[in-house]
């Protein structure tokens, strides 16, 4: 096919295409064209035409492209087993389109779902597809547009037969780190799904952490943007280089040409949010895992969002007790600098943390023995939290794969002792200067809850027993149910069976 007019219709022939793309805007367009460009057939479709006209005007000679006007053509041009990816919006639309594939589709046959579906979703359509035959895949994808088109990172899920007949065409288009491909088959299920959500609970806790860090050097260290620019500028020679770093620096960079003010003061200060954060957190209270950096990251875009809230508080002009909190010399401003680098450092060994415990605490759950170091290594290139640091995360697993915490591996205990001073200052210093720094403070309250001997759980404990009779374990008896009868005289403890 060539470029097309407004009235062009495509009939591919029947099995021509080694796999399908349905949904061809940012991602799915992308990823389609991916696909073209490393060698594979692919078949693309889209709901509304105009999407597959575009994609045909403007990119046929990158590739083999088998666009179709008609879905039933769509499956047709499909060699068996056929292979269609999804690249919908997750809900109502990812659900319209699996029950039009189901239909045309026989067993064998793979649907692959590359949005950013809720894992559990996955899991019923998954089990609902087996019953017919189909393998369903929930796969994640990370990368934004450019990522899609030049490698993303890939987190598919599904059955073993299934990876075995997408791995190489998956693998084949995805980043590569050091000549290893960032895509594995997760796990069984919604295991892929599952990685993915926890990916982008990790990429909100990183951008507090950073906007965190922006914050603090902006209205406590005393710098202009373009010196905050520089600073972070600078960290990329650090071990917090990531792409994530390089994005804020170059925000920060931007001057807005209407105003010729710094553009990061012109953006409203109120950050949107798609539902991966608000997953990964509900998903941590169900499993019963502290996420806490994630969920302050979620909640702080929720409190930005806040507006009626954020007006009447701020106009009700509380006194703060706030302190002014200046730094004279050169010296001691790069010295708050390094400081906040360090808790920036600290806080984000926390959140990894508390995103890769969340995905054992899941695949222990679900049975689906997702290999945490190959997490990591699939992570290193193409995705939205790539970074130097992931090396160190992908090493920590392999040197040991049942790491009850990255806390603790070697290299990360070392740094955080080397970190933990600064990290201290900083988040005290934010406290007193009334600068809210949430995901910092409660990164280092996770850590030091977990380093301590005893916590106030205890009492916690003690106050559930004594109104409702909700029992405690001794600790010179752990498994033992113990009761006390506070209601009556003498309070006596009891056992129970
Ligand atoms: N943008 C990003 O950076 C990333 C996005 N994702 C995920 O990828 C998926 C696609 O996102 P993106 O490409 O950005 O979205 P776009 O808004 O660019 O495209 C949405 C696509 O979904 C189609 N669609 C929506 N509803 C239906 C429906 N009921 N039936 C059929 N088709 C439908 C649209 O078709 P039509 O043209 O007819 O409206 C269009 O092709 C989402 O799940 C998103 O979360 C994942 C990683 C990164
Ligand atoms: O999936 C992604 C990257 O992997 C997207 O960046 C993500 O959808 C952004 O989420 P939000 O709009 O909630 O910030």
């Amino acid at each position: 096919m060539s470029a097309t007019s407004a009235a062009t219709t495509f009939t591919p022939a029947p099995a021509s295409a080694d796999i399908g793309v349905y949904g061809l805007g940012v991602m799915g367009a992308n990823l389609a064209r991916n696909l073209a460009r490393h060698g594979h057939a692919v078949a693309v479709f889209n709901r509304s035409h105009q999407r597959t006209e575009r994609l045909m005007a403007r990119y046929a000679d990158e590739g083999a492209f088998v666009p179709a006007s008609e879905l039933a053509d769509f499956v047709a041009s499909l060699r068996r087993p056929r292979v269609a990816i999804i690249m919908v919006q997750a809900g109502a639309g990812t659900e319209a389109v699996v029950e039009q594939l189901r239909a045309l589709l026989e067993p064998g046959d793979i649907i692959v779902d590359a949005g950013n579906t809720f894992y559990k979703d996955t899991q019923r359509r998954e089990a609902s597809l087996r019953e017919q035959g189909i393998h369903f895949v929930g796969m994640g994808v990370s990368g934004g547009e450019e990522g899609a088109l030049l490698g993303p990172s890939i987190m598919p899920g599904g059955t073993q037969e299934s990876y075995d007949r997408l791995g190489p065409m998956l693998e084949s288009i995805s980043a590569h780190v050091d000549g290893t491909p960032c895509c594995t088959h997760v796990g069984p299920d919604g295991a892929g799904h599952f990685v993915k959500m926890v990916h982008n609970g990790i990429e909100y806790a990183d951008m507090q952490l950073i906007a965190e860090a922006y914050d603090l050097l902006r209205h406590v260290g005393g710098l202009s943007v373009p010196e905050i620019a520089a600073v972070f500028r600078s960290w990329k020679d650090s071990e917090l280089d990531s792409y994530l770093i390089d994005v804020t620096t170059e925000v920060l960079e931007r001057v807005d040409p209407a105003t010729g003010a710094a553009f990061v003061d012109v953006i409203v200060d109120a950050a949107g949010q798609k539902g991966t954060g608000s997953w990964t957190t509900q998903s941590a209270l169900e499993l019963g895992v502290a996420v806490p950096a994630i969920a302050e990251a979620t909640f702080a875009r929720a409190a930005s969002s806040s507006s009626a809230q954020r007006r009447a508080v701020r106009e009700a002009a509380l006194d703060s007790g706030a302190r002014e909190i200046g730094y004279d010399t050169a010296e001691e401003r790069q010295s708050f600098i390094d400081a906040v680098r360090q808790a920036l450092y600290g806080s984000k060994i926390a959140a990894y943390a508390q995103g890769f415990d969340e995905i054992a605490t899941a695949s222990t759950t679900y049975g689906w023995d997702v290999d945490l170091g190959a997490m990591a290594r699939i992570w290193r290139g193409g995705c939205i939290i790539r970074a130097r640091f992931l090396d160190d995360i992908t090493r920590a697993y392999e040197a040991e794969p049942a790491l009850a915490s990255l806390l603790v591996a070697p290299t990360f205990a070392t740094a955080l002792e080397s970190v933990l001073p600064a990290w201290r200052e900083v988040v005290a210093t934010a406290a007193l200067a009334g600068v809210p720094a949430p995901a910092f403070a409660s990164s280092l309250a996770y850590l030091d809850q977990l380093r301590a001997e005893r916590l106030p759980a205890a009492l916690i404990q003690g106050q559930r027993d004594f109104f409702g009779s909700h029992t405690y374990h001794r600790t010179d008896d752990p498994t033992g149910v113990y009761h006390v009868l506070w209601a009556e005289d003498g309070r006596a403890e009891e056992k129970w069976d």
